[in-house]
């Protein structure tokens, strides 16, 4: 790993996918955009939770946060202090209304900026139960949650599959603030209006990966 790196994987494979057969290294600075891309099943998401230390891997070191994920108690707590994340199903507590969802992913004192980020977004919380939203607010409240955390390490797994060009193009310039604020950004996603955002590209399913 490099001195600095906020992730660092070492002939990794995750549970599923291609880098099963072709264990992976990567290192992923502070303020590095990495994007994640391949065909539909080929290991986009299992590779993202490794990075995220949502599961562990079958093989290789995983480092985040200068910390090494050995066991389910490292993940925990690396996972607690050192990372954002964007899920594909956009999970929310269904019976806590969004504000209390938003409040709990940003912290209490982080919600009223998550809040007026996520009204400049065209979604209001005051008010609202997870059953009102579209698929696409909720992504953005999952997201604006994930980027008020503030964390050192943000993963986030088609943050825009749900949105229309210009919702996609506001939480792409997010993502963006976000590393230039220092966090290390890890994306992963079908669309192609990623490649002109990130700093490194991770193909799996192609000749490199
Ligand atoms: N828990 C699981 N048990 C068994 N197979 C799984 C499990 N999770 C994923 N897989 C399989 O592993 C492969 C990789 O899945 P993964 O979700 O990582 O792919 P992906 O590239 O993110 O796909 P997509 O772009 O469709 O979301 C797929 O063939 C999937 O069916």
């Amino acid at each position: 790993m490099t001195a600095t790196a906020a992730v660092s994987l070492r002939g990794v494979s995750a549970a599923h996918g291609a880098t099963q057969g072709r264990p992976i290294d990567l290192d992923v600075d502070p303020g590095a955009r990495v994007w994640i891309s391949g065909p539909s099943g080929v290991g986009k998401t299992s590779l993202l939770y490794v990075i995220g230390a949502l599961t562990r891997a079958v093989r290789g070191t995983v480092t985040i946060g200068g910390s090494t994920v050995g066991s389910a108690r490292d993940a925990d707590v690396v996972r607690r202090h050192h990372v954002g994340f964007v899920l594909q199903d956009a999970q929310l507590v269904e019976h806590w209304s969004v504000r209390r969802n938003l409040a709990t992913m940003a912290g209490e004192d982080r919600y009223p900026a998550a809040a007026e980020r996520l009204s400049s977004w065209g979604v209001d919380v005051e008010g609202r139960q997870p059953r009102s939203l579209s698929g696409g607010e909720r992504q953005r409240v999952v997201t604006a949650g994930a980027l008020a955390k503030g964390a050192a390490v943000i993963v986030a797994d088609e943050p825009t599959s749900s949105l229309d060009e210009s919702a996609r193009d506001s939480v792409i310039a997010a993502f963006l603030e976000a590393s230039r604020a220092g966090a290390a950004v890890v994306v992963s996603s079908h669309d192609s209006a990623w490649a002109g955002w990130a700093t490194q590209h991770v193909r799996l399913g192609g000749p490199d990966a």
